[in-house]
């Protein structure tokens, strides 16, 4: 992909407030004396051009709790071959990649930006729907804001975004800025999108042609592939979950995550989902039926009220709150500005939006750290770049509870923690950010499997990974169990620090 290519898209809008705060985490003093001013302002110009694109490849996790990896992989190759033969054009089908250190992960590389010319059609989709078509999605009514007077279905069009949220809908034209994405067939008239009685539903525009082609997924073997971005897959193999443990997801919906651990346990055990907006709940527990997942229990709770006041409260019991140190395993995936989103060509946060984050973050932490068993182990994660939410967050932690320590990730495809936030070098090597701006740039046109395999595990979404382990105190003993009836053991820390 040429460079001049990668300029296709404007990077992206942010207010000025928020801008300038993200250059002045980018140019930090620590940073500056690592990289010097040039090197630093460089990577910042690279994380505001890879946001507005989207990441090199497709993501799907596949169910290997119930098929094997090569089953899913063949239903999927006999799927994309389908659907390639059912389109237009000279399209040939995707390749799928096997990931080495992710065993449930299935790769489709994104090709794009590809030379499309414009139409004189113009269909407006809002910025949502817009990036959803430029990880390879068709147009959804819901998400059209304009289309011309006398559009009907068969019709071709250009499709193009509204990045700045201004055009309104049911609009015939618009002037307003737009970013091109593609071209495509209407399957619905004007008249079905915006005269429709009652919500509507169904595709809109089938794209035909898109800047940055995918195939769709929408509702392809749903039952055997989840979609999910990269970093969020090595999540869950970071938290390690075992099968018979008790593991709490504090933010869980729409449940990726979720489910994600419920299938690396194998269905065995427990993991219990909290999510504090009511109609995302129906969405996890939606997706553990899909995926055949019965360990899940999900419930609508604010985390930061989850740890019971009544000592004499069952310890293992599935419904919030819970008693201190129930929990084996603690995924605290936190709400997050998420400005490591990609695509995204503009964001209208206020730097109060933005820096609203931290604190409500500090809170949850506080609750996972209360309801972790002494030995077990939490893992924080944001989708956002910030260091106020990352770095910051960690630095926080070790300092407010002596009882963490920072541990090693497996895998670890990530960069470490970035400087500023004056951790050691070491606590930045235990720590895992995706950083797809510092593999923004340096791509030759043909790469070779290997390459590939590396940009699929680097220019992803900007994410960030901690992962903790929560201490003994001397004296203190954990009983060792296997499973809930047989008991095998004790281990504890002697006065000097000794394992006794
Ligand atoms: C980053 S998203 C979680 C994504 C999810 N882990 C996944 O992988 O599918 C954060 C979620 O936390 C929820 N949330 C925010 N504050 C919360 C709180 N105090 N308690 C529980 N859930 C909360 C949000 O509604 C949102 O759905």
């Amino acid at each position: 992909m040429s460079l001049k290519n990668r300029n296709i898209f404007p990077q992206i809008a942010l207010r000025p407030e928020v801008e300038e705060y993200l250059h002045n985490v980018y140019t930090n003093e620590e940073l500056l004396a690592d990289l010097g001013k040039d090197e630093a302002e460089r990577v910042f110009q690279s994380l505001l051009s890879c946001l507005s694109h989207p990441p090199s490849h497709t993501c799907l996790r596949a169910s290997t709790h119930i098929h094997s990896l090569q089953d899913i992989q063949q239903r999927l190759e006999q799927h994309l071959t389908q659907q390639v033969s059912g389109c237009h054009g000279d399209s040939i089908p995707t390749p799928i990649l096997h990931h080495p250190l992710l065993p449930d992960v299935l790769l489709l590389p994104v090709s794009g930006p590809r030379d499309v010319g414009v139409l004189k059609s113009e269909v407006i989709v809002g910025a949502q729907c817009g990036s959803a078509v430029l990880r390879g999605a068709h147009v959804f009514a819901p998400g059209v804001l304009s289309a011309p007077k006398f559009m009907r279905a068969g019709d071709a069009v250009s499709v193009f975004s509204d990045v700045e949220g201004k055009c309104t809908r049911g609009a015939k034209e618009f002037q307003g800025k737009k970013v091109f994405l593609g071209n495509g067939v209407c399957t619905m008239d004007r008249s079905d999108i915006f005269c429709a009685e009652g919500p509507i539903r169904g595709v809109a525009v089938r794209m035909v042609d898109a800047l940055y082609q995918s195939p769709s997924f929408d509702g392809v073997l749903p039952n055997k592939l989840f979609l999910q971005n990269l970093p969020s897959v090595v999540v869950g193999h970071v938290l390690g979950p075992r099968p018979g443990e008790r593991i709490l997801d504090m933010c869980a919906a729409p449940g990726g995550k979720t489910t994600h651990i419920a299938a690396l346990m194998r269905n065995k055990g427990r993991v219990v989902a909290l999510e504090k907006i009511k109609s995302k709940v129906g969405k996890i527990i939606q997706n553990a039926q899909l995926l055949q997942l019965d360990c899940i229990k999900a419930y609508c709770y604010n985390s930061i009220q989850a740890v019971s006041s009544d000592p004499t409260q069952q310890c293992d019991t599935d419904v919030p709150p819970f008693q201190e140190e129930s929990f084996d395993r603690i995924l605290l995936d936190a709400p997050c500005s998420g400005l490591g989103q990609r695509p995204n060509m503009a964001i209208n946060w206020s730097l109060k939006e933005v820096c609203s984050y931290s604190p409500l973050q500090r809170k949850l932490f506080t609750t996972a750290v209360h309801l972790l068993k002494k030995g077990g182990v939490l893992v924080y994660s944001t989708c956002t770049v910030t260091l106020a939410e990352n770095e910051e967050q960690v630095a926080w932690a070790l300092k407010t509870f002596p009882c963490l320590t920072l541990e090693p990730q497996e895998p670890h495809l990530g960069s470490p923690g970035m400087l500023g936030a004056a951790l050691s070098h070491d606590q930045r090597q235990l720590l895992q950010r995706f950083r797809p701006e510092l593999a923004w740039g340096g791509a030759s046109d043909e790469p070779s499997p290997e390459k590939l395999l590396l940009k699929a595990s680097t220019d992803t979404i900007g994410f960030f990974i901690a992962k903790f382990s929560k201490r003994m105190k001397a004296g203190e003993h954990l009983e060792l169990w296997v499973g809930r009836w047989l008991w095998i053991g004790r281990l504890g820390i002697g006065g000097g620090g000794e394992l006794v």
